[in-house]
């Protein structure tokens, strides 16, 4: 999995197209989001996370929640984003990895949103621009090595 994290101002988005044939069923609201003082991260899962993804589920929650607690953030915007990797995981899985994120950091006690799966989508995003507010992490499962 590749993830680039952004401390924002904010980060808003507006879904526009299908970017996949069956994308993620959402509702009229869902259609647009928008966070305030917000860690936005920008998601691709990829093909090697298939081989343990509840592993890789929980190695990012930790690097997620080590970043924010760096930098203060008590808000956090999960995006999903193709575009960070040439090995892609399938849609199905990516769409299960994320949701499950989703879930695991709104346990560990932030407010999550998560932009829609499968759309091309309208975004605006103000970088805070501090030392800490742009950071990329890549997570492998165990044994694997990082390409
Ligand atoms: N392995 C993967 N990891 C993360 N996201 C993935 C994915 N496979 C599919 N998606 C989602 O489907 C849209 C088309 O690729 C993706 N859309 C986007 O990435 C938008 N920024 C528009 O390009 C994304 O929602």
């Amino acid at each position: 999995m590749r993830m680039l994290l952004i401390h924002s101002d904010y980060l808003e988005y507006e879904v526009k197209d299908k970017a996949l044939k069956n994308p993620e069923p959402i509702s009229e609201e869902q259609r647009k989001g928008r966070l305030d003082e917000v860690l936005a991260v920008f998601m691709s899962v990829e093909k090697i996370d298939e081989t343990n993804p509840d592993e890789v589920v929980e190695k990012a929650v930790e690097e997620i929640k080590s970043v924010a607690e760096q930098v203060k953030a008590e808000r956090i915007f999960v995006y999903p984003f193709a575009h960070l990797s040439s090995e892609l995981a399938k849609p199905d899985v990516a769409l299960k990895v994320l949701q499950r994120i989703e879930e695991r950091l709104r346990e560990e006690g932030f407010e999550v949103k998560r932009a829609p799966f499968g759309y091309y989508k309208a975004f605006r995003l103000s970088c805070k621009g501090h030392p800490l507010a742009e950071l990329s992490r890549t997570i492998v499962p165990s044994g694997e090595a990082v390409s």
